[in-house]
């Protein structure tokens, strides 16, 4: 039977004043994407860093490849960590050489600079990289170990849409080496993109666990159809209808059967022009659980 790479047994931190986790358990199969998703303080972070063994639990357990977590995890992991103490005193390549200098076995440079998309960036400092070199660069030092499992947390946070995509290729470059990686984000598109399982976290709970598309179709039978509000008639009102984004002014309208709210907003006179049919979402998978936007 193969273990799960990483199991938690319901892990609990308390903080003084806020219970940060809050009794969770999940058990992680080897070499998938597993995504921890959660608003601002829902605990993501500080599950992540239980995992990795940088905090320790108030309660509960954690395995790594079915024994208790320790020396062998330490071996084997890998941690993106948003900063080292010397990163920026050093130019890229000096700094993938002093942290494979580190570890008993590690992954030659060639291949980490390849992974990671470093080429162009080798012999700058690192203080001069942007957002998303910086990231990259951040990856290859977690991935010198060539570990078996990789933790990102928060990892494209404030990288624009073409960096993050960048990001996203790399991410699924170490999953086609068959490796773990285990993401937080509250992006829910980039855990829709990436992970092939996901938990959802809210005050230190998991609210839903399962693959998003499994989340989804066991959640939703309906789709949105999104309408300009200057589009969308007085008259009808008639329809159930939220507002997506009072800015923009888009009303969504949420159905199972398209063809009959299309037959009736034109009934009402609603010019289609700017109508737009999009499927159910994580974001509003959040919404529908706990009632509030995930970013709001
Ligand atoms: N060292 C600490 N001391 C006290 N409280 C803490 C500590 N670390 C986290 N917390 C609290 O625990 C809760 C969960 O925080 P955590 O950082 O794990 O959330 P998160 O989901 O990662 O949020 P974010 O997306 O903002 O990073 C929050 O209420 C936070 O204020």
């Amino acid at each position: 039977m193969t273990h799960p790479i990483i199991e938690v047994r319901d892990l609990h931190k308390r903080y003084p004043g806020v219970n940060a986790v809050n009794g969770i358990d999940f058990a992680v199969p080897p070499g998938i994407c597993f995504g921890l998703l959660g608003p601002n303080g829902a605990g993501k972070t500080t599950t992540i860093e239980m995992m990795e063994g940088i905090t320790k639990p108030t309660s509960g357990e954690i395995f790594y490849k079915g024994e208790l977590q320790g020396a062998r995890f330490r071996q084997e992991a890998g941690i993106q960590f948003q900063s080292t103490a010397l990163q920026d005193f050093l130019t890229v390549r000096e700094n993938l050489k002093f942290f494979s200098s580190l570890y008993p076995k590690s992954l030659p440079l060639e291949e980490l600079i390849e992974i990671c998309r470093l080429q162009e960036y080798l012999d700058r400092d690192a203080s001069k990289l942007s957002g998303g070199q910086r990231q990259r660069m951040l990856l290859a030092l977690a991935l010198v170990n060539d570990p078996d499992v990789v933790f990102l947390d928060e990892p494209t946070t404030g990288l624009d849409p073409q960096a993050r995509l960048n990001f996203w290729e790399l991410v699924n470059n170490i999953k086609a080496r068959h490796k773990t990686v285990l993401l937080t984000t509250h992006y829910m598109e980039e855990a829709y993109n990436l992970c092939d399982e996901i938990v959802i976290m809210d005050h230190g709970k998991i609210i839903a666990h399962g693959s998003p598309d499994t989340l989804l179709a066991t959640h939703f039978q309906d789709v949105i159809i999104e309408l300009p509000e200057r589009d969308f008639p007085e008259a009808s009102k008639i329809i159930p209808h939220r507002y997506l984004d009072k800015v923009t002014g888009t009303v969504e309208i949420i159905t199972q059967d398209v063809n009959a709210t299309l037959e009736l907003l034109i009934q009402h006179g609603a010019s289609l022009a700017g109508l737009q049919v999009r499927p159910r979402t994580l974001e509003d998978l959040f919404l529908e659980l706990t009632g509030k936007e995930l970013r709001a």
